[in-house]
């Protein structure tokens, strides 16, 4: 049970003189079990605020509540994916997950830690690699080697910045599969906040999705998804409704619609 709420978060680089200002006036607020991706042209701000939520940045202004609690600082009860170094180097990938459990406190003894550690190496299929360092694994195996860490220390929030984005397009399409497949696990979705700069991603993954624009980054349109799940890619692909979201989305990303959700004649029926 989690949920999320951005409130009017402004953010600024830098002192006075050279102050850049990253974001302003962001507010989102996520629900329990709800997936949300983060969409927007590179530099409008998507790390900073996953770096908010995660506690590792302050805001300059504005709150982040996760479950109604102000966020001070990293915790827990947010798991954490980025799109590289989310493993430590000097960890083997049994290390890796057995250090995050024992860091919960959830689990004590070493015996329980260490059956846990297995069976989520092999919930994502790297049981055979337990030994091996990061460093000697490929991209895709070492995001799913993150991701069963994210999963074991079942963090009430997961944010995810660019997982797959350094991925070939197999490797991803795999990623998104197991992401969905642990996410909807138990029946008990968690909630999640994903950057993405990928718009077939963002619609196959989210319940919704918060389009931003630059300079300084802002929330420009909030986009219901409104396909069932399970989605398939093959279904989604040969909807109308899905070619018409996905135009309607890559329109506001090069800048030709207004982002205006009032009386956009081109904005898909049920979006
Ligand atoms: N430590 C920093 N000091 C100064 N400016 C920064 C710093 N980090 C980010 N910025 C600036 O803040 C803005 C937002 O950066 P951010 O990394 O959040 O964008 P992004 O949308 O995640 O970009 P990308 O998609 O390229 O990863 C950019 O203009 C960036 O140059």
């Amino acid at each position: 049970m989690a949920t999320i709420d951005l409130k009017d978060i402004s953010l600024s680089y830098g002192n006075n003189g050279t102050a850049h200002q990253a974001l302003s006036g962001v507010n989102l607020s996520i629900e329990d079990g709800e997936f949300v991706s983060l969409i927007g042209p590179s530099g409008c701000g998507k790390s900073t605020i996953i770096d908010v939520l995660s506690g590792l940045k302050s805001p300059t202004y504005g709150s982040v509540l996760v479950d109604g609690v102000p966020v001070d600082g990293p915790g827990t009860d947010r798991g954490i994916v980025f799109q590289d170094y989310s493993l430590f180097p000097w960890m083997t990938t049994f290390e890796n997950i057995s250090f995050a459990i024992e860091h919960t406190k959830t689990t004590k003894d070493r015996k329980s830690i260490d059956e846990k550690a297995h069976s989520f190496l092999e919930l994502v299929g790297l049981e055979k690699f337990k030994d091996t360092y990061p460093n000697n694994l490929s991209g895709g195996m070492r995001q799913r080697a993150a991701i069963a860490r994210m999963f074991s220390i079942d963090p009430k929030v997961f944010i995810m910045d660019e997982p797959f984005g350094a991925l070939d397009s197999l490797n991803r399409s795999n990623m998104q599969d197991l992401l969905l497949r642990l996410w909807s696990a138990g029946g008990q979705h968690k909630t999640v906040l994903f950057v993405t700069h990928d718009v077939d991603e963002a619609l196959l993954l989210s319940d919704r999705i918060a389009v931003m624009s630059p300079s300084p980054g802002r929330i420009q349109e909030i986009i219901d998804v409104p396909f069932s799940r399970p989605r398939r890619r093959k279904d989604l692909s040969v909807s109308r409704d899905y070619t018409d979201l996905k135009a309607y989305m890559l329109s506001i990303l090069h800048g030709e619609s207004s982002g205006d959700t009032q009386g956009l004649e081109n904005k898909p029926k049920g979006s």
